[in-house]
């Protein structure tokens, strides 16, 4: 049952378990940003690190423990590890690390305010074995409409993170398909203005200390500083734009393939907005957006528009948008729906504003889609 942790605005056993799990991961994944990460190259020809396979192995472990009986839709399998012993072994230790790390020192969190877990998935019995991979494919849940599942992507912006650019590990618990609590931690993304960002390129790492952003549904988002473990939770909120909407400024993906860049241009032109867009890897985009560094999200699909999206990818950074005063649909207008399975099946593209202000960027995006003669990824509403 609920117990008041002193860590978290919120009182939640789920949410105390998402922040340790996502504290935890990014411990593994700052350790391996320093080096420069060898990939491999997934099916699909994107890119999979360590850091990818540590930080799911990590997350879903803790889900495990301390949630048994819930799915995990989740991005990366353990497939590539059971073939690769020298890769497994890295991987393990760096799960070993982050999971033997003191919980207060880390989330501020005493031990004895998490929910009782079950002993099956304690770091000594998977250090006796390559527990961990189990733990990792346990991602591979079908998701659905009814009951609730986590999505998590693990490394969101794998790209950003071999870079050296921004990244996010992003868990949601998705309900009847919406998402109902978030947890990001976005170890490059600055907490105070003052602390500097990384330079492309450059491992070190943020000067000062990265962010990490928690929302329910209904009681609002907030963020703190990874560390330290005893920085309070403050609420977001997004921009009121008193201003209008022509002093927004709007988030892209980087990677051009991602998302229409030059659609987005012309929507800004319609909006009035003159400033350039701020290009940022992976959901680093949406937490930017919700706590006021920037104003809208656009993510227009490229050419046919037959990429769909997958639900780790927004899950977490829709509801951290929703909790601060924005709304998130797809260019047509319409909600995302997280209860078709592992992708958005019945949405094309994300939009996010201010809620006064959103229904005026989709007009404009559907605008600019039908200028373009790319109307048919309106659906209907076209
Ligand atoms: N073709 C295409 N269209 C749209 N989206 C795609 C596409 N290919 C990949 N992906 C997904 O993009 C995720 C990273 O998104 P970002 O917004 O970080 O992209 S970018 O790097 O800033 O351009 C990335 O998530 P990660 O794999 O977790 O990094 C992918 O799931
Ligand atoms: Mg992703
Ligand atoms: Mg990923
Ligand atoms: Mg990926």
């Amino acid at each position: 049952m609920s117990s008041s942790s002193s860590a978290l605005p919120i009182s939640s056993p789920e949410l105390t378990v998402a922040l340790s799990a996502v504290l935890r991961a990014s411990l593994a994944t700052t350790q391996i940003f320093k080096t420069i990460p060898s990939s491999l190259t997934k099916s699909d020809k994107s890119p999979v690190t360590l850091g990818d396979f540590a930080a799911q192995a990590i997350v879903n472990t803790l889900i495990a423990k301390y949630f048994p009986d819930d799915g995990i839709v989740a991005e990366e399998e353990a497939s590539a590890l059971r073939e690769d012993e020298q890769l497994r072994g890295k991987v393990g230790e760096l799960v070993k690390m982050a999971l033997e790390k003191d919980e207060q020192s880390l989330t501020g969190t005493k031990e004895s305010e998490l929910p009782s877990g079950s002993k099956k998935w304690s770091a000594e019995d998977w250090e006796q074995s390559d527990r961990f991979l189990s733990a990792l494919d346990r991602g591979n849940f079908n998701g659905g409409p009814s009951g609730r599942f986590w999505a998590l992507d693990p490394i969101d912006g794998t790209k950003g993170f071999l870079r050296g650019g921004q990244y996010a590990i992003c868990l949601a618990l998705v309900e009847n398909g919406e998402p109902i609590l978030a947890c990001m931690a976005c170890p490059n993304l600055p907490y105070a203005v003052s602390d500097e960002k990384p330079k492309e390129g450059d491992r070190s790492g943020v000067r000062g200390d990265g962010s990490v952003f928690i929302a329910v549904k209904g009681k609002g988002a907030f963020h703190r500083s990874i560390a330290p473990p005893s920085a309070a939770f403050e609420p977001i909120k997004m921009n009121s734009l008193s201003g209008g909407l022509s002093s927004a400024s709007f988030c892209e993906s980087v990677e051009a393939g991602h998302s229409s860049q030059g659609t987005n241009a012309r929507i800004a032109e319609l909006l009035g907005i003159s400033s350039p867009p701020v290009r940022m890897d992976s959901q680093a985009k949406y937490a930017s957006v919700a706590r006021g560094d920037g104003d809208i999200y656009l993510r227009l699909p490229v050419g046919d528009g037959s990429y769909v999206e997958k639900i780790w990818d927004h899950a977490a950074g829709a509801l951290l948008c929703e909790e601060a005063g924005g709304s998130v649909s797809d260019c047509s207008g319409k909600r995302l729906d997280f209860g078709k399975g592992r992708t958005l099946s019945a949405n094309k593209g994300v939009v996010v504003a201010l809620k006064g202000r959103h229904t005026e960027v989709v007009e404009a995006v559907k605008k600019a889609l039908i200028e373009e003669g790319r109307g048919n990824l309106l659906g209907e509403q076209k």
